[in-house]
């Protein structure tokens, strides 16, 4: 194929996303790159952090060239309001929403290949009165995507989440027979397609202690998480039994396996956050673009301090280019 076409979103004005943005694109990258965010503010940030680049306004998205280092293809997305790093200010919400319309917008035109995001603070958008859960809801509400799969990877773990962001207490209620038949295909499917792998085997985790100890610690791997196996079975896609959480990331089935399933986001997160935080990728799998993102948040008390690494926004940008080879 030609060069990738990415599109970055620049995310929360007031957190690391600036920072990380033109701290990454100082580097060699193979792909076409274009920002959707602010062009004022990358500069201003650019100049906090004493890095020399040369901020381009593209008018028309689809001239978008071959990036060269420490120059950054924007397509310019204005503010709404004054930006402080560090500081939420609620009239910027907006914008943040507008920036992932706008590349979504481009990504289902055809004019980009993958969608790399910047983080965002998820409370201020809801403060604001947009209801919003995170990019990965948002893109499956864009592309209407019934179901998609949150999956987080780096070198040691690929670990996908069967609930992402929702309160603790509604997780068992989340998870139902048919909703892991249908995520149990999309990961087979993009395990295929995405990573080259003939036939993903996935390890599940169990969602109770000890994966419910034969039904006395709970009845979900009984009444759930098996039945729905059993179809995955039926339908060629390697599933195992639940396992254990506690010691599936340790354990042969779990080492083996192409793909963890946790049960729910602090089961799984935690452990591939321990072993990679900083180098690792989140992917949304299940939509019809290529969408992957940084594993930290906006760490508002970072902003502007140059302290922040840009080696997760570079990983992600490279998972992004790997899917869209892999793709093509
Ligand atoms: N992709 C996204 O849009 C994500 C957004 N968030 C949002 O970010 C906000 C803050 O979330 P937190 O839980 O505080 O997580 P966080 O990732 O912003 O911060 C956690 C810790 O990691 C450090 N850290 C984060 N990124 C770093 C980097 N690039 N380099 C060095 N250190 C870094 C922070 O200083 C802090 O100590 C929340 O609103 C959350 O919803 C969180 C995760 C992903
Ligand atoms: N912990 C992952 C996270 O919060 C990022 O989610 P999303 O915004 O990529 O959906």
């Amino acid at each position: 194929m030609s060069l990738p076409r990415i599109v970055i979103t620049a995310g929360e004005p007031a957190g690391i996303g600036p920072d990380v943005i033109v701290k990454a694109l100082q580097s060699d990258i193979t792909a076409r790159i274009a920002v959707v965010g602010d062009a004022d503010l990358l500069k201003r940030r650019a100049n906090m952090l004493g890095i020399a680049c040369d901020i381009q306004k593209l008018d028309i998205p689809s001239e978008v060239s071959a990036h060269v280092p420490n120059r950054i293809q924007v397509l310019h997305t204005p503010c709404l309001d004054d930006v402080v790093p560090g500081t939420l200010n609620i009239a910027n919400a907006r914008y943040v929403i507008t920036t992932l319309e706008r590349s979504a917008s481009l990504a289902q035109d055809g004019v980009f290949d993958a969608i790399v995001t910047a983080p965002v603070q998820k409370s201020i958008i809801n403060d604001s009165g947009i209801p919003f859960s995170g990019h990965t809801e948002f893109f499956a509400d864009f592309f209407r995507c019934e179901d998609v799969v949150m999956l987080l990877t780096n070198q040691k773990f690929k670990v996908a989440l069967a609930t992402t962001h929702l309160p603790l207490r509604d997780v068992p209620n989340a998870i139902s027979k048919d909703g892991l038949c249908k995520q149990f295909r999309i990961i087979h499917r993009s395990f295929c397609e995405l990573y080259g792998v003939e036939k993903p085997r996935i390890a599940m985790l169990g969602l109770n202690p000890h994966a419910g100890e034969g039904g006395h610690l709970g009845k979900e791997e009984l009444d759930t998480l098996i039945p729905a196996r059993d179809v995955a079975l039926s339908e060629d896609i390697d599933v195992s039994l639940p396992l254990p959480a506690d010691t599936a990331f340790v354990s042969e089935a779990g080492k083996c396996a192409d793909v963890i399933l946790a049960m729910y986001h602090d089961q799984g997160l935690p452990v591939l956050k321990t072993a990679g935080f900083g180098h690792s990728v989140n992917v949304t799998l299940g939509l019809p673009i290529i969408r992957t993102s940084v594993d930290h948040g906006t760490a508002l008390e970072l902003a502007a301090s140059g302290k922040a690494s840009e080696g997760s926004l570079l990983a992600a940008i490279n998972e992004a280019i790997v899917c869209a080879h892999h793709q093509a």
